[in-house]
């Protein structure tokens, strides 16, 4: 029996579109200025030095700034990056410069499901602080209380079997009571091989459906099954 629903967000609630339209340039264009205005903040001195062991040397600011920027441009799904790009947006959002689109099927079973009792959980590269303010500045309004729990890459590698079953037991439910939707196709052979049941989005403007991939590929939120 289905308890729970995990849910990736960039491809599969929410277009491809407005992460590298919206979100990723603009926290490339605050970067510089956010660095030299926070520079004595903790949470930034900790992301500086988490870029300085993964560099594995010193760097002033200008460096930090263009490596962070690099790793935009190359969609690193890594934790310092993720933080502070957390960071930048909470301003966006609570500005109101930069507010989330959903689709509209996946709005609409969320709060389904939501209903029904199942439990929905968000699993996301982007840090939990920005999973939140994404979720509470949604073109359909704040939906944070829809959601029961939120994971990210510090809980382990989306494309690694083992953060599935990590998150499987935090959540408390055994890995075939949940389902996970995605459109990373290494994402869902992750948690099926952890033993989730699973469904690969395939949004028409994001992504293509693969031949003989051995999981379930679907359009929309309507084609799940609990
Ligand atoms: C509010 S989450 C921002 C999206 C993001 O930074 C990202 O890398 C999306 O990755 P996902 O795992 O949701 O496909
Ligand atoms: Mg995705």
């Amino acid at each position: 029996m289905i308890k729970a629903v995990l849910i990736d967000i960039e491809g599969t609630v929410s277009p491809i579109r407005f992460v590298k339209e919206f979100l990723f340039p603009y926290s490339k264009e605050r970067i510089d200025s956010f660095l030299k205005e926070n520079a004595s903040n903790e949470k930034i001195q900790k992301i500086i030095s988490q870029i300085q062991k993964i560099e594995k040397k010193e760097l002033s600011l200008e460096e930090v700034s263009q490596i962070l920027k690099n790793w935009i441009d190359e969609d690193r799904k890594i934790a310092p990056l993720k933080d502070i790009q957390g960071m930048i947006w909470k301003e966006g959002f609570e500005k109101g410069k930069l507010k989330a689109p959903i689709y509209e099927d996946a709005y609409r079973k969320l709060l389904q499901w939501k209903e029904k009792g199942y439990r929905l959980y968000i699993y996301s590269s982007g840090s939990v602080q920005a999973q939140k303010l994404f979720f509470s500045y949604t073109e359909k309004g704040n939906l944070l209380n829809l959601f029961s729990g939120f994971f990210d890459t510090k809980t382990g590698n989306k494309k690694e079997s083992q953060s599935y079953l990590k998150i499987a037991q935090q959540i408390g439910a055994k890995p075939e009571e949940i389902v996970f939707l995605s459109d990373n196709p290494d994402e869902i052979k992750a948690a099926a091989k952890a033993g989730m049941k699973v469904y690969r989005l395939v949004r028409p403007e994001d992504a293509q459906f693969i031949e003989n991939f051995p999981y379930p590929q679907i359009k929309s939120f309507e084609e799940v099954e609990l």
